[in-house]
């Protein structure tokens, strides 16, 4: 028998996006467990895809594996230098995403945090950082420079418009992938006319699941890093499924988040091992879930009208 939809509640370890707790909503169907999380700025229609998401898990579940693991990088939130290195030393991986331009901080802050996550991966691991739209082109030209000196593999978004992530591109030497760029079908060829971006940052929810996001990569013609978004084993399952999938994976991917989570729905969780995660769907176990369950008519609705 199928369940019927039920709404969790789960601390995060770390503040990250300015959020210290993730909800959603889990759906059970014949194809196995699917995750509805859109974040709390979200409006109905783009709700839509996070919800068309959470479908395909449950009703049809996804296209057959190519590769049996998949590379990952740790992710570094706006943390001191000492808990950066801490995170990175501890999670294994080869690679670190630092977040920088965080509101409140200063670019000391970020040099200090990406230096420390330098020292954690040694000379030859992969060190990217994402602004999340923050900078201006000066600021991002400036300040890629000089963190270069740390060997940036890439930097994700650092600028909000095509335009400037453009500018960006043609004025340093540093990669830029694209993130919050691409959200929507029709955004992959807007990027790739205006030549803004090297690599593309891809997201299962928000682009409506692992067929809508193997499209989205194909029509970009750019190297895909997929990513998280911050959602328990049943979402990151889906992540998982798009980046096994994917012709080519040249780089590590951003799903090793659920050591950013207080707590998770499955027992066999989907962290990393020695900086990979084995491709597979754990199963939710029924007391972990009901110890995240909460009560949440209002998220019953927002479901409801992401539907119509
Ligand atoms: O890419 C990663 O390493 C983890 C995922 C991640 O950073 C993220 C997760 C949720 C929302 C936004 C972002 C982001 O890339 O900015
Ligand atoms: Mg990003």
């Amino acid at each position: 028998m199928e369940r019927s939809p039920v709404v969790f509640r789960i601390p995060m370890r770390t503040r990250f996006r300015g959020q210290s707790v993730r909800e959603g909503v889990l759906i059970e169907g014949p194809a196995g467990w699917g995750e509805f999380s859109p974040f709390p700025e979200y409006g109905p229609r783009e709700c839509a895809r996070w919800l068309a998401c959470a479908r395909e898990a449950a009703d049809e579940g996804w296209p057959d594996p190519v590769r049996t693991s998949i590379p990952v990088n740790a992710t570094v939130p706006a943390v001191s230098p000492e808990q950066a290195f801490d995170i990175v030393r501890r999670s294994g991986c080869a690679t670190a995403k630092v977040k920088v331009a965080e509101h409140g901080q200063t670019f000391a802050d970020d040099l200090a945090r990406v230096e420390a996550v330098r020292d954690a991966l040694g000379p030859s691991g992969g060190l990217r950082v994402d602004a999340n739209g923050a900078w201006s082109v000066d600021q991002a030209l400036r300040r890629l420079k000089e963190l270069d000196r740390y060997d940036l593999e890439y930097a994700e978004q650092p600028c909000a418009t095509l335009d400037e992530l453009a500018r960006v591109r043609r004025g340093c030497d540093v990669p830029v992938a694209a993130d919050e760029s691409i959200r929507r079908a029709e955004d992959p060829l807007r990027v790739r006319a205006a030549e803004a971006a090297d690599i593309a940052v891809v997201k299962v929810q928000p682009l409506g699941g692992v067929r809508a996001a193997l499209r989205v990569v194909e029509a970009c013609g750019l190297p895909a890093v997929v990513s998280s978004a911050v959602e328990t084993s049943v979402g990151l399952a889906a992540g998982i499924a798009l980046a096994a999938c994917l012709p080519s994976l040249p780089y590590a991917c951003g799903l090793a988040t659920m050591s950013l989570l207080g707590g998770d729905v499955v027992a066999d969780s989907l962290l990393p091992e020695d900086g990979r995660i084995t491709v597979r769907r754990p199963t939710v176990d029924n007391r972990l879930l009901s110890e995240f369950t909460v009560e949440s008519p209002s998220w019953l609705r927002r479901m409801q009208e992401a539907a119509q």
